[in-house]
Formats: C-alpha cells, structure tokens, sequence
C-alpha cells in the first residue's frame, strides 16, 4: 500500500506531553482495551521500535505462510510451530502503524477506517496506568524436569543410532513467577537494549496470549535491494569472558549439526531448482551470552527466473527448518509429536513484518529465545540439537543458557 492510501492521525494537542514511548504505550493500551492483537517489534541493527494494531482476532486468521512479494498484503506474521485450532497461524493485518522513527503519525488503512472515530478520540484521553495484555486460553505447558529431558535426549539419540533420522532438535518449556509489576513493554525495552543484533518483540493477540522474544535466527528475508536472504544457525556454546567469537573451537558434534541445517537449506534451493546463490560460512556469531555457527545464503531475486514467488516459495518450505525440527523433517517431526510431552505453541514458528517498512521488504525470524506471558507466571522455551554423541547433561545445561536469553528480563534472584 502507497503512503498516500494511509489516513494520517495528527496526535492531538492532549497528548503533547507524551514522548514517543509513551505514545507507543498509550496505543498499546488502547488495542489491548478493545481486544484487539497488536505486534511491537525492533528490527536487529535498528534503533525504532514499530508497533501494528489488527482491526480484529478474526482479520488476522490465515491459512498458508505468507506470501512474500510485493504485491502481497501488509501485516505481521505470528506462526506457531505446528498449526492446530488450539495455536492458530496468524496474520495481523497493518490496520494501524506506529512507527518510532515518525513519532508524530498514526496510520490507518482504508480497510480499518471504522476504526478512526474512536481511535482519534482515544489519542486524546489520558494514558492508562495498566495494560490489559492478552492471556493465552491454552493450559501452562508441562515443564520437563532434568530427568524426563534426559530420558527425551536418550530417546532422541537412540532414534539416530536406529536410523529413523539423522537429527532431532529436542526442547522444554520451564516456568518462571513474573517478578511484582512485571511490564511487558518495558521488558521488550531492557531486551531492545540488551541485543542490538537480534529480533526483538512483542505480540499479544486475543487466546493466543504475549509472546516476548529476542530471535537471533533469520527464517526468511526479503530486502529492498532485491536480496532473499535465509539462515543456518547451530551449535550452541557459552561466550566466555574474554574470548573473541573468532577464536571458538567447536567439537565435531556441533560442526556435523550446524552442516545438516546448511545442507537442508540448500536442498530447497534445489528442489526450486535455484543454483545461482552466494553462501558465507559456518562463521562464529555471537548472539546475546552464547556462540552458534551460522551460514547465510543470499539470492540475488533480480537473476532468477521466479523472483515475486522465490521468497513465499523458500518460507514454506524451510519451515520448520532442521535448527527447531531435525532432519529428514518428516520422521523428526513425528519424534517430536511423540516423545518431546507438552505443546510448543509458537516457540520455534515464526514471526516478523511482511511488506510493513515499505512494499517488498519481509523480514520473518524463527521464534527462539523466547517466553510466553501468563497471568502471574512466565513461561520460558528452549530447544537442542542432537546427534549421535549428545550427552544428556549438557544439552540440559544449553536449554538452561538459552532460557537466560530473555528470562533476564525476569530479574530472577
Ligand atoms: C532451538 C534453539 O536454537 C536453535 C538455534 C541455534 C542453535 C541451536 C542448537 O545449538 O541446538 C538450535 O538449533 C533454541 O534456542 O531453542
């Protein structure tokens, strides 16, 4: 959509005390009150946040993954990782934008123009001290305790050594109590700080709940100069004090895990029958306290022969990529269905803003390093690769660094 089919909200002259942040949160509050799903994000290497307000729950239920050209609709995509009535995919439309960068704008599209009355008379009243975010409907998930995650991983490397698949990514959820005034947008603003390379975000939609993450892993980007741009991250150590992230050594285990997510990407370049793409790496990346091993594969979309459908064509099919899911895919995610006991929801599906900065740009990240948000509890999220040589223990030890991503925000004792 051009500019010029965006209604502009002036702020009015109530609100001129408000900065910017505080105009964030008084249209976060305001979506909240009414029940509609909203989505604030802050791109990695950006300093604004944006936030879009969907004019309903009922506008952003989609069937297939987005499509990622520029013709296609603008909105953000929040996908579980396995599609069910109980964590449906979604697509919040941009009805309203709010972009940092322009703090003076509101936008509206034509398809929510409904909204305007209420929404300028709402600009005008005073900020809300509580927000009203949305809860999840579904039960807290089981939170496996070391000796079930044991018994999972030895599930896990037994159904390698038997040949039923060559990867399996196992994962757990853990709960957290919300520390007394927990404030969600201030803990995206701690997270924003904290890692300026990542994903940051916040989605709150009605059933589906508040979802808090900070993503280091690209699912599937398209970019205004006409790159499609996608990710092989994997491999997991801690950054230690003093150790530059070029000078990681990394075990066989981790080298073999990382290459199995590399050769899955090229094999849906190939089954697209795309030769032509530049690949990096494994380089040593740095993501928040911790250490991966990442390749990137760029197309150039402006010398294929299928440049508006490449992107839309490589998202479904990476995912759920084998960083979250295992190799082959199929087998793997049966594993998962039948051994890993509680319901991921949207950990490990994928987020991020279609067509939103401007038509042609989409940026999905896979949704890691995150937590849910209850009513007085968190519930964090996080996943390891295995192989044949996983040793219980440790991968117990990773899911616990990789939940210390974003349960810092949670100032536990
Ligand atoms: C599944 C997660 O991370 C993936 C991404 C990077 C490294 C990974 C690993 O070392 O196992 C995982 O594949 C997670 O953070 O929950």
């Amino acid at each position: 959509m051009t500019g010029s089919q965006l209604r502009h909200l002036p702020w009015p002259a109530a609100a001129a005390a408000l900065d910017a942040p505080a105009r964030l949160r008084h249209l976060a509050a305001g979506a909240l009150r009414t029940g509609r799903p909203l989505a604030i994000w802050r791109e990695p290497g950006q300093e604004h946040p944006r936030l879009l307000v969907a004019r309903s729950l009922e506008a952003s239920y989609t069937g297939l993954p987005p499509a990622l050209d520029e013709q296609a609709p603008a909105g953000f995509a929040f996908f579980p990782f396995r599609d069910s009535d109980h964590n449906p995919a979604l697509f919040l439309p941009a009805d309203v934008r709010y972009d940092l960068a322009q703090p003076e704008i509101v936008a509206v599209t034509p398809a929510a123009r409904e909204l305007v009355p209420g929404l300028t008379a709402w600009l005008a009243l005073p900020p809300l001290a509580e927000l009203a975010w949305h809860h999840s409907t579904q039960p807290v998930p089981h939170s496996a305790t070391e000796a079930e995650y044991t018994a999972l991983v030895r599930a896990g490397v037994a159904a390698i050594a038997g040949k039923s698949v060559v990867k399996v990514v196992s994962s757990r959820a853990a709960r957290r109590p919300l520390p007394p005034g927990f404030d969600p947008l201030a803990a995206f603003a701690e997270l924003s700080e904290k890692y300026p390379r990542a994903f940051v975000s916040l989605v709150s939609a009605p059933g589906v709940g508040t979802w808090l993450g900070a993503s280091p892993e690209v699912l599937a980007e398209v970019t205004a100069d006409g790159q499609f741009h996608t990710m092989a991250l994997a491999g997991t150590q801690p950054l230690k004090p003093g150790l530059l992230p070029q000078d990681a050594i990394w075990r066989q285990k981790e080298i073999e895990e990382q290459a199995l997510v590399a050769r899955y990407i090229v094999s849906c370049f190939k089954q697209l029958r795309l030769r032509d793409y530049q690949e990096t790496g494994p380089r040593t990346v740095a993501a928040g306290q911790l250490l991966h091993l990442r390749t990137d594969f760029e197309v150039d979309l402006r010398h294929v022969p299928n440049p508006a459908s490449l992107g839309t064509d490589m998202l479904r099919l990476l995912h759920p990529t084998s960083a979250v899911g295992g190799m082959p895919k199929i087998p793997a995610l049966a594993f998962l269905q039948q051994h890993e006991g509680y319901d991921r929801a949207y950990y490990s599906g994928f987020l991020g803003p279609v067509n939103v900065a401007a038509p042609g740009i989409s940026r999905l990240f896979v949704n890691l390093r995150c937590l849910q948000v209850r009513a007085t509890e968190a519930v964090l999220y996080a996943g390891t690769g295995l192989t044949i040589d996983s040793d219980p223990a440790r991968e117990w030890q990773e899911t616990q660094m990789k939940m210390q991503t974003v349960s810092a925000v949670l100032h536990e004792a």
